[in-house]
């Protein structure tokens, strides 16, 4: 989650149009973003991002916003990998075996409603992360209007949220429960239900095709090493396939904030706007987010199979 986050923060920011092991980095937040509050762009590329924020705002600033996915986090990924898991055991198609073609279709659908399962968090506690890697701590770069102390000169009074849950509280207070605390919702469903469709199928193809060509007949007779590169394909596909919905989400989720002026009517029309910008304002940011992604779920996915071979050992030993 550290790891990833200042990527995160550099993922908003990035050109055109947003680090932790949740979801987007900061990086990732701003690229995204770049020049929805003035119309003009900060930052050239990726690693001018990621420099500027440091030089300008200091380091502690790649860390924005990680407050709120950290908590929702292991919550997060219980569900994801709990929902996922199960359904697996439903459809009878666990990951144990070399068979590559039944189970993966049903590994690829467990994925999509584990997905679909988890927007419920997701949408919440990304929107306020976006909103706090948004916010750029310096005067200068904040309009007028949102200027709250206009006698306190001098003092950069300039911020829109002091945190998570003073986010949390103005959205909900000024723009209400839907349309506030729910803002994105339907859009980070159209991204998490295929994203953890594809997070799920490329971890179980490349699995099963280990375990076909090693001649192996368990999951948990996988090496450690491979695991974290299947996790790290995982979410490095995940991430590609759903980037353009997931800079549209960016972009929606953190209209309207502090100026209570939207720029955009939905999420369509967010789709619409961004496309005039050209094609590549769809991928703004994608360098960091993929350089959170793979080491990211290296590590989650390593500890889950972990986790899960250590207690299958300890049941079969038991019984
Ligand atoms: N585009 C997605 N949200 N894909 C799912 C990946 C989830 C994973 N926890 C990550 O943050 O990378």
């Amino acid at each position: 989650m550290a790891v990833g986050q200042p990527f995160d923060t550099v993922k908003v920011g990035l050109r055109g149009s947003h680090v932790y092991m949740h979801n987007t980095s900061s990086s990732q937040a701003r690229l995204q973003t770049d020049g929805l509050l003035d119309g003009k762009k900060t930052y050239r590329g990726a690693y001018h991002c990621f420099s500027h924020i440091v030089k300008h705002e200091g380091p502690r600033a790649l860390f924005k916003g990680m407050a709120a996915p950290l908590l929702g986090m292991a919550a997060l990924n219980s569900l994801v990998f709990g929902v996922h898991g199960n359904l697996m055991i439903v459809f009878q198609a666990r990951a144990d075996g070399p068979d590559t073609t039944p189970g993966l279709k049903y590994s690829f659908i467990s994925g999509c409603v584990a997905g679909f399962v988890q927007t419920v968090i997701s949408s919440t506690t990304e929107l306020i992360k976006l909103r706090l890697q948004f916010q750029k701590d310096r005067t200068d770069l904040i309009p007028r209007s949102l200027h709250h102390h206009h006698h306190s000169k001098g003092h950069t009074e300039t911020r829109v949220y002091s945190g998570p849950w003073d986010a949390a509280r103005k959205i909900y207070q000024r723009e209400g429960l839907l349309r506030g605390i729910g803002r994105g919702y339907w859009v980070t469903c159209l991204r998490d239900v295929p994203a953890f469709g594809f997070y799920f199928g490329t971890y179980d193809y490349m699995c099963r095709w280990r375990l076909r060509q090693k001649g192996l007949g368990h999951i948990d007779e996988l090496s450690p090493g491979f695991i974290c590169v299947a996790g790290g394909m995982g979410g490095t596909i995940s991430w590609i396939s759903s980037y353009p919905v997931d800079v549209v989400k960016s972009r929606y989720q953190i209209d309207g904030m502090g100026s209570g002026t939207y720029r955009y009517s939905s999420g369509v029309d967010c789709f619409r706007q961004t496309s005039r910008e050209g094609w590549r304002a769809f991928f703004a940011g994608l360098s960091p987010t993929l350089c959170r992604a793979f080491p990211v779920n290296a590590v989650t996915f390593v500890t889950v199979a972990v986790i899960l071979r250590e207690w299958r050992k300890f049941r079969s030993n038991g019984s």
